[in-house]
């Protein structure tokens, strides 16, 4: 059976640059559109050329080497010709293969925003589709609101998208600008304006994610006969966002609903390296990748509940909708409070510890983790804590070091120039083989002090843990009020680039500190000779 092509076209460099706290460089520009080009999107919308510096710098050349890369600006004014438009100009004598032309078609905005009649308006679209196909380039026109201008005039709205494709457009696409379309809507919509006369192959969809429905309405669009699904990375756009692309793409080649139907120019193999992109642009944005993104989230593919685990580990399928290296991510099975002797067990299996199902330790372990989870620890986010308790309860982790007391101190003062400053200071003693060591050290704050003395002089195994840095601090007040409980998360890591997360519990702050602090010292010494074993096999 042949397969119908959607294609996919990305305004993240655009759209998504309208989004709240996104700014994007020439550099930045440059860099995503190189992923997007790599990647293998059909359509990489640069942005604006002409409304500002940035914009117009990057255009100074084609960015793109496979997909086609498209310049995005507004038709012309009413009462002006195409050629004595600046913003169109620019547009159409930019580097770029093509144009991606906004046009009102919502009668209430050529009034208002606009101020010119309906007339003017259908002939600033036929004008302009046509200067920008007669410069040679591929021309497509956003009908901006154009199903709430459907709903509103539906003759008027069709006559918009008409002007566009009677002008030489290759694409009509259809906008959901304000993003409150819902997909029933879409649906009807969409089959009006191909019953009017214009092919879905040249028709498009534009969502918004403003009810949640971005994704879901462009998935309609595409079932009632559009071609060309405009989106942007993680969703990122204008107010709630844009539809994902990184959903939408999953869901076309994977989901036979879709994917028995329609082909993409996105390979399988490709389509492996969904997660990393995703992920790459969210370090892009210095943003933390979202756990429960469909498909590409650290949590798309986790569970927790024993009754799912046990199941998930006779055969995947059971709990999984696609295999999780479809798109490049991964199984987890988790241990906490919710947790069966099946997450335990292949938990302990990852990480090189031995039991039996049968083995009454792991019943002690159980019972272990899900008291202390009621106290307030969270141990599906603190691995190496997990770890330790997991040796300490199932075999032996040696006593490396026995902390015998600790102090912290912090003090406001006066300096000799009438200054106030605060100061933390703390004192650290711990016995190494019988032998007294005592630290003392200040630092930014009593935790950053108490951290710096624990690690000061370790004796035989300072050499050990010199490569080791504290990357993330963490604390979590878990009940109010006087009664309190603090849990503290701290993220390290060190020379071999493994990180690893601890986590301690109190209901003072500095000794849940101490504790997270103590698990990941104890952690690092205990993987160093987990790695010696290993080296001398
Ligand atoms: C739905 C969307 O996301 S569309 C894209 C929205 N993105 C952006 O606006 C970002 C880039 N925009 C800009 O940098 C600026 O708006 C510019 C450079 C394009 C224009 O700036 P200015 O000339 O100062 O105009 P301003 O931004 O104040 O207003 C927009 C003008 O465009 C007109 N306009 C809006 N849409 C269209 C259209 N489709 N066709 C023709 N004119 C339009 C408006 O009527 C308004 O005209 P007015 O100044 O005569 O009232
Ligand atoms: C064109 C566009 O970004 C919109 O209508 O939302």
């Amino acid at each position: 059976m042949t397969r119908e092509r959607i294609y996919l076209y990305d305004t993240t460099l655009r759209d998504g640059q309208q989004t709240p706290g996104v700014d994007f460089s020439v550099e930045d520009k440059i860099a995503i559109a190189g992923m997007l080009d790599a990647f293998g999107f059909d359509y990489v919308e640069g942005g604006y050329p002409g409304a500002n510096p940035t914009d117009t710098a990057f255009f100074e050349k084609k960015r793109t080497r496979k997909s086609s890369f498209v310049a995005f600006g507004m038709t012309k004014r009413a009462g002006v010709s195409a050629s004595n438009d600046p913003g169109l100009v620019a547009l159409i004598q930019s580097s770029a293969d093509a144009t991606c032309l906004v046009a009102k078609s919502w009668d209430y905005h050529v009034r208002v925003a606009l101020g010119c009649t309906n007339d003017e308006n259908l002939e600033s679209i036929s004008s302009s589709v046509a200067a920008s196909v007669a410069a040679g380039k591929e021309t497509m026109v956003d009908c901006e609101h154009f199903f709430d201008g459907y709903k509103a005039n539906p003759a008027y709205a069709l006559s918009c998208a008409r002007a566009a494709y009677d002008a030489g457009a290759r694409w009509v696409i259809l906008c959901d600008t304000n993003g409150g379309t819902q997909p029933t809507e879409v649906r009807e919509i969409v089959s009006a304006v191909i019953a009017s006369g214009i092919p879905g192959a040249n028709l498009g969809i534009h969502a918004h994610d403003d009810t949640g429905q971005a994704v879901a309405n462009s998935l309609a669009a595409v079932d009632a006969g559009v071609r060309q699904i405009q989106g942007t990375l993680n969703g990122i756009g204008e107010r709630c966002g844009n539809a994902n692309l990184i959903t939408i793409l999953p869901t076309l080649m994977l989901k036979p609903a879709f994917a028995d139907r329609f082909e993409t120019g996105i390979s399988h193999d490709k389509l492996t390296g969904i997660s990393r992109l995703s992920h790459s642009f969210d370090e892009f944005l210095n943003r933390v990748p979202n756990l429960q993104s469909p498909y590409v989230g650290a949590s798309a593919f986790a569970t927790k509940a024993g009754i799912h685990a046990s199941a998930l580990l006779k055969e995947p399928e059971t709990y999984e909708h696609v295999p999780p290296e479809t798109v490049g991510n991964t199984r987890r099975v988790m241990v906490s409070d919710q947790g069966g002797k099946s997450n335990f067990i292949a938990e302990l299996t990852r990480r090189g510890i031995p039991v039996a199902k049968d083995d009454p330790r792991l019943d002690t372990l159980i019972a272990l983790v899900k008291e202390r989870e009621a106290q307030g620890y969270a141990y599906e986010g603190a691995d190496a804590s997990f770890d330790l308790l997991a040796r300490r309860t199932l075999g032996a982790v040696p006593t490396f070091f026995h902390v015998e007391s600790f102090r912290c101190m912090v003090e406001r003062r006066y300096d000799a120039n009438g200054n106030v400053k605060t100061v933390s200071e703390a004192i650290v003693k711990i016995l190494i083989d019988g032998e007294e060591k005592m630290s003392v050290a200040e630092g930014d704050g009593p935790v950053n002090a108490l951290d710096i003395a624990l690690r000061k002089d370790l004796g035989k195994f300072q050499n050990e843990i010199d490569d080791l840095t504290l990357t993330d601090f963490k604390v979590r007040i878990l009940n109010g009020g006087t009664e309190a409980i603090t849990r503290v998360l701290i993220e390290s890591h060190d020379g071999t680039g493994e990180r690893w997360r601890t986590v301690g519990v109190s209901e003072n702050l500095i000794d849940a500190s101490f504790q997270a602090l103590m698990d990941s010292i104890v952690y690092k010494l205990v993987k160093n000779r987990a790695q010696q074993a290993v080296a001398a096999q």
